[in-house]
């Protein structure tokens, strides 16, 4: 190509951007008054049903050559520096900074957001309660390690509610100063993430060496870098933020390995058309209480996306996620004919992936 002919290319796309940049900023202004509206009548900032019902719109509206992938990339990260003109809210997280559940908040908070590192999931959830922050991420469940007992014991004792999913691909990196395998003595890493790479270390006789299990990848990234002979399982954004070198990409047994995520709040979504719903249920301790409370659903033509059972405090309970919301007819009808059995967690917009 001349030279002259990708200069002018590139004037078309200074005068395109300062075009954008001018839109943006015409976005931001509207959006601030939203945010005035809001704060009179102490609506939430983040409404992922409106998010959804803008990209919806776009995606069927576009005849151009982003597909709907780009322009959710695009627009989620508009919306979420949109968020921060309307009110900076704080976005509580487990884990130390890079964590997977920081990525998570990230996928939805974007770069502008101001976040909070808690230790504990117990923590996140204090955090959203005593209004330390407006919105809590957590994780719900691993492909691989299952459900996190200590998240479904929150969502029993708190009266948060779940107002998104995130689901996001795990993959884990072999980070190290070390130039050969054979020179690490010890990998550091967290409990679970040395599960979901068990081929691998086999496979590198990295089964005989010392497993230190430690709080977070993040953590572990951090051990490695200032221990001679050490190595950490951890993300690549792990790796990349103590200047790790990464050995090996991508080490996790599963090639589908994913954590889905919740994200909780004060308040409830409305319907977007396409949700999923939450609850807890506790049943009584007699024969067919289960059958009768499934059989419910069935009859409601209600699609049960999720069981898992689960121990809180000695009672057996059960984590079940349906489509539909909770204002949906079908739907009100089995609140009311279970009320006394059933915790409403949440109504949310369903993530196309699921695992
Ligand atoms: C502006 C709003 O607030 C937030 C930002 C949105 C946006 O940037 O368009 C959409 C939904 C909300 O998460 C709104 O509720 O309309």
């Amino acid at each position: 190509m001349s030279e002259e002919g990708l200069k002018e290319l590139r004037n078309k796309l200074d005068s395109i951007d300062n075009e954008l940049l001018k839109l943006l900023n015409e976005r931001m202004e509207l959006v601030h008054q939203v945010g005035v509206l809001k704060a009179q009548s102490g609506g939430a900032i983040y409404r992922p049903d409106r998010e959804k019902a803008i990209i919806d719109r776009l995606d069927s509206l576009n005849k151009g050559k982003l597909n709907r992938k780009a322009i959710e990339a695009l627009f989620l990260e508009i919306f979420a520096v949109s968020r921060t003109f309307e009110l900076p809210e704080n976005v509580a997280y487990l884990g130390p900074e890079g964590s997977f559940t920081h990525q998570a908040a990230e996928t939805r908070f974007g770069a502008m957001s101001s976040y909070i590192s808690i230790g504990s999931i117990k923590g996140v959830f204090r955090e959203v309660s005593t209004k330390k922050a407006r919105f809590g991420v957590i994780p719900i469940e691993n492909s691989s390690n299952g459900i996190v007992s200590d998240t479904i014991s929150c969502l029993s004792n708190y009266n948060l509610k779940i107002i998104a999913e995130v689901i996001l691909d795990i993959h884990h990196t072999l980070a190290t100063t070390c130039d050969k395998v054979s020179d690490i003595k010890r990998i550091y890493s967290k409990d679970i993430a040395f599960d979901q790479c068990h081929n691998f270390l086999e496979n590198f006789g990295l089964d005989e060496v010392e497993h230190i299990p430690v709080e977070s990848t993040t953590k572990a990234a951090k051990f490695a870098l200032n221990e001679p002979n050490s190595a950490a399982i951890c993300s690549h954004v792990g790796a990349k933020m103590y200047n790790l070198p990464i050995l090996f990409e991508n080490i996790e047994d599963k090639d589908n390995n994913k954590t889905r995520f919740f994200i909780i709040s004060d308040f409830e979504n409305a319907s977007s058309g396409n949700d999923k719903t939450s609850i807890l249920a506790k049943l009584p301790n007699t024969p067919g209480a289960l059958v009768d409370f499934l059989t419910s659903f069935n009859k409601a033509g209600i699609n049960l996306t999720k069981i898992k059972s689960h121990i809180v405090e000695g009672i057996s309970i059960f984590f079940i996620d349906f489509d539909g919301h909770k204002d949906d007819e079908n739907v009100k009808k089995i609140f009311e004919k279970h009320k006394n059995s059933i915790k409403f967690l949440g109504s949310y917009v369903k993530e196309i992936d699921d695992i």
